[in-house]
């Protein structure tokens, strides 16, 4: 017995815990959330002609995917969401196609197109050209009215194609894994500017059409395909970085983002040179779903980072260091995102702490700990879900429902954790910049990052191997362990809350202003926060006293906003209720509606109000903010069968 159990643990090759690889496979895992055949074949570079119609909310043209055959195959697989294919040729050939019957879930729908028995060996190199158009609710764009934008003047156009939205406007191996070039002719009614996620390479047209003309030419995964078209005006910030916004909007966004060129010169001195040329940003409507995304050349942001007082603009630091950590060295695919966000949230920080100061850096840190990670873990989540782990597993899970700021702020706290016992901050920056010089161009996964991490601190072994590695990445919950912060910029947050939490309604009359307006804006959040988190719920004459000592219901930024919000909610102090309904309804960002339509949807004072007011917005909402919301209502249930 004993002979036959030891013959079976040598032969199941039990691999150290140090190295856990997903259930059943050695080496890369293919990304779930795509069909593409990426081992027999890629994308190398996409000539994309679109013509956008306004009253249709369609794409109508085509696409020219360069495809290199990696090994022998008669088939081509791409994923596409609610696209309408007309024509495939290769080479000018018209070939065969098929759209897997049945298939169609949020993943969408796999197109089989077949290869010409004599273009059909690996290492043949293809122009599959396809003409088709998209679906008027092509889940990556939301179509505005005139009456819908700031100005009211036009009508507008953007996207969003993180995570798997880039194949409802385009076909394409829409995985991380799969980066490619591309160029681009968009033509819009005359008087609209287009913008891609590229350089810009001029236009041309008459009074009822112009076209654009773009470039990409570094290879980025088609997540990071965006466009944007509406009535535009730019303001330079440097030689390479300028703001796009809607006439009323240009100059708020320009002197509210004027210090995008030191961000991105700090960001240089910490990472390395910036390989995209320009670095402009567009300042989209209200309904954007996030406050930045990444895309290539041409950051898209929410307006709410507009507070007047540039207090948000970690935000343009998150997405500039995205030029590196997402951009350059991408997630091969949605379960290992936190090499995307954590990588990314760890070096915005390290901008902050190179602008502003160390502590400051250190404060963010215990910020993101205590006010981000700590509710995703017990109250988005709880801290049983597997959507809190670092690296997951996406069968048949959509990217959008597991999206959370666990893979943001467990990744960065344990690239914070590694530098405390690596050898600290200096140390850790050598290792990030030959991460990066590693791996850029490239799309990996946890294990390709954990092999990095070991052989580049090749002498620190012992240390690597007395750090709970497995239970950080692969487990559910908060991490094992805390990194130790600076306090120094909570003490104050710690003695306002104290104050007001010990206050009676006697003494809460004595409580000045003083100390709330000496703080930086993250430490009035923190200490909102902290109210917000604190049990039992803030009673009712104090929310009184904090609205008019601070005038909270009133104020410009929105983190502030949004706290106190859940913190009135929290102790059901209905004079909240009216802000909260007018703050949902003024902006789209997931960060923040979320959030508050489960808070309100929870609280029966206004319960039907809150539900009935999202069934009649959610039209004008962005496709993904709707649906986001619709479940978190539980309004409807999709029924994920699995896709292919
Ligand atoms: C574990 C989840 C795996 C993959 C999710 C990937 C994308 C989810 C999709 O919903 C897109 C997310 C885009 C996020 C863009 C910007 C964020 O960095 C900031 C979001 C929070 C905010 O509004 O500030
Ligand atoms: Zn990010």
């Amino acid at each position: 017995m004993v002979d036959s159990l030891l013959h079976s643990i040598i032969m199941c090759r039990i691999e150290p815990p140090s190295v856990r690889r997903p259930k059943g496979g050695k080496g890369p895992r293919k990304d779930p959330c795509s069909c593409a055949n990426i081992d027999h074949a890629t994308v190398t570079h996409m000539a994309i002609k679109w013509d956008v119609h306004f009253q249709l909310k369609m794409l109508v043209g085509s696409v020219a995917l360069h495809v290199k055959l990696l090994k022998d195959t008669t088939k081509v697989f791409l994923d596409i969401r609610d696209l309408s294919i007309r024509s495939i040729n290769v080479d000018g050939i018209d070939v065969e196609f098929r759209i897997a019957p049945n298939s169609y879930t949020f993943f969408g729908s796999k197109l089989c197109v077949y290869l010409p028995e004599d273009k059909s060996t690996a290492g043949t190199e293809i122009v599959m050209h396809i003409s088709y158009t998209t679906s008027n609710e092509a889940s990556a764009l939301q179509w505005l009215k005139k009456e819908q934008t700031t100005d009211g003047k036009a009508p507008y156009l953007f996207s969003q194609c993180q995570a798997i939205h880039a194949r409802s406007i385009v076909p394409c191996m829409d995985t991380p894994s799969v980066k490619q070039t591309y160029e681009a002719e968009v033509s819009v009614p005359s008087g609209l500017t287009c913008l891609m996620s590229s350089i810009g390479e001029g236009s041309k047209g008459d009074e009822e059409r112009t076209t654009f003309f773009f470039k990409q030419p570094v290879a980025i995964p088609s997540y990071l395909l965006a466009i944007v078209v509406g009535l535009l005006e730019k303001r330079d910030i440097s030689h390479r970085c300028a703001v796009w916004a809607e006439p009323s909007v240009v100059d708020k966004a320009h002197w509210e983002f004027s210090e995008t060129e030191d961000i991105l010169s700090c960001a240089e001195s910490i990472v390395g040179p910036y390989i995209w040329g320009r670095y402009d940003m567009v300042c989209l409507p209200a309904t954007f779903p996030f406050g930045g995304m990444e895309n290539p050349c041409l950051t898209f942001l929410t307006p709410t980072l507009i507070a007047g007082d540039r207090s948000l603009v970690s935000v343009i630091a998150h997405e500039i260091a995205h030029s590196w950590s997402g951009n350059l060295v991408t997630n091969s695919s949605w379960e290992h995102f936190w090499l995307n966000e954590g990588f990314t949230m760890f070096i915005e920080r390290k901008i902050c702490g190179r602008l502003v100061s160390e502590s400051y850096r250190q404060f963010m840190a215990f910020n993101g700990w205590t006010n981000n990670l700590i509710p995703a873990v017990h109250e988005q989540f709880h801290p049983t879900h597997p959507f809190t782990k670092l690296v997951q597993e996406h069968e048949n899970v959509d990217p959008d429902v597991a999206f959370s700021c666990v893979p943001y702020e467990k990744g960065s706290s344990l690239l914070f954790s590694l530098e405390q016992r690596l050898g600290g901050s200096q140390v850790f920056e050598l290792y990030l910049r030959d991460y990066i010089s590693t791996f850029s161009h490239k799309a990996i996964d946890t294990y390709q990052w954990r092999d990095h991490l070991y052989s580049y601190f090749h002498d620190q072994k012992e240390i690597l191997d007395s750090f709970d590695m497995n239970s950080w990445l692969f487990d559910v919950g908060m991490p094992p362990s805390k990194p130790k912060y600076d306090e120094e910029m909570v003490v104050d947050c710690d003695k306002l809350l104290k104050e007001w939490i010990d206050a009676d309604e006697t003494t809460v009359k004595d409580i000045t202003k003083e100390m709330y307006v000496s703080m930086k804006p993250l430490q009035q959040i923190e200490f909102i926060s902290q109210l917000w988190q604190h049990n039992p719920p803030i009673e009712h004459y104090k929310l009184d006293a904090l609205d008019s000592l601070y005038a909270l219901t009133n104020s410009e930024n929105c983190e502030i906003l949004l706290n106190w919000i859940r913190l009135c909610v929290k102790s059901r102090w209905e004079p909240i209720f009216p802000r909260a309904l007018r703050f949902l309804n003024s902006q789209g960002r997931l960060k923040y509606c979320r959030p508050v339509y489960r808070d309100l949807s929870n609280w029966p004072f206004c319960a039907k109000e809150v539900r009935d007011n999202f069934l009649r917005t959610r039209h004008s909402m962005h496709p993904i903010t709707a649906e986001m919301i619709s479940k978190d209502l539980h309004l409807r249930h999709q029924t994920h069968t699995v896709c292919f």
